[in-house]
């Protein structure tokens, strides 16, 4: 099969069907970088998540998956972290909403008060809740560059007629999410989908939907505004990269060593956990 694109932590091939087979990697990234360590699984646990969230917001949208079987010609080691996708054409603008303030839209409130040209309350702390959730799109940045906050406007003068849309089916999309894993313990601070066209002209749900990796994911019983999160997957990885023992200087530009077993396995068990908590399914 035909490889296309590769992300962070996915790629992306061609069928010959002309079909698109999405595999998710077991890597992790944290500042920026990916690390050289595997989460064993991770792959897995997030495709089964999504494809479990796609099920659940099937009668907002429909959505570009195929098939969770794998193909014949793929390799047996994808099985369970490989999705036959339908082929869109993606709207060329990251469609992204906000329950909560943080990250580059608390950056962004700090200097203007307002977020994607969206003015919101004075007096929001970093990790404050929004008084509702608000569509903060960016564009789709090259490899390596970061992505651009976007104005409603500039959505209007990018997708025309669709941006209405783009920022409903987004918000509705979080909002849908954020209540689902709020009940089961899980804040979704906020998160990203891809959006695209088919054929007909109908706008698809694609690429992965409400995962820690596409979305920010908090232990709800530790949320206090007024200082950074702590991650509810990536904390581990990121208090030991940030530790005397990892040896690790960020301002160096160096890319971070590779994770002790013991940060990987509890790394694992975050993954594991989030998984049976939003779908109290258990992880097989
Ligand atoms: N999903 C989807 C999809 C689709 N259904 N049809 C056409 N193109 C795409 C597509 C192309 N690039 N991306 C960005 C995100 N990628 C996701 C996979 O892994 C790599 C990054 C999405």
């Amino acid at each position: 099969m035909k490889h296309l694109h590769s992300g962070k932590v996915r790629d992306l091939y061609e069928l010959p069907t002309g079909e698109l087979l999405m595999v998710a990697r077991d890597t992790i990234s944290a500042y920026d970088y990916v690390l050289d360590t595997p989460i064993p699984d991770k792959g897995r646990i997030l495709t089964q998540l999504s494809l479990w969230w796609f099920e659940r917001l099937a009668d907002l949208l429909p959505n570009h998956i195929v098939s969770a079987d794998l193909p014949p010609d793929a390799p047996a080691e994808w099985a369970g972290r490989a999705v036959v996708v339908r082929r869109l054409d993606m709207v060329p603008v990251e469609c992204v909403a906000r329950g909560y303030l943080t990250g580059s839209g608390l950056k962004e409130y700090t200097k203007t008060g307002s977020v994607c040209g969206v003015a919101l309350p004075a007096g929001l702390l970093d990790g404050s809740r929004l008084p509702e959730p608000i569509f903060t799109p960016t564009t789709k940045a090259a490899v390596g560059e970061h992505d651009e906050a976007m104005t409603f406007t500039q959505v209007e003068a990018t997708v025309g007629d669709l941006a209405p849309r783009l920022r409903d089916l987004t918000v509705a999309v979080y909002r849908r999410g954020a209540e689902m894993a709020r009940e089961r313990g899980i804040i979704v601070a906020d998160t990203k989908i891809e959006l695209g066209l088919d054929p007909s002209g109908e706008l698809v749900l694609g690429d992965e939907v409400l995962t820690p990796d596409s979305s920010r994911f908090w232990p709800a019983d530790a949320w206090e505004p007024g200082h950074a999160q702590p991650s509810f997957d990536k904390q581990f990885v990121r208090d030991w990269l940030t530790s005397p023992e990892s040896g690790w200087d960020q301002a160096s530009g160096e890319a971070p060593p590779p994770l002790p077993d013991e940060i990987v396995e509890q790394t694992r068990a975050r993954y594991v956990e989030a998984y049976e908590r939003i779908t109290a399914r258990t992880f097989t």
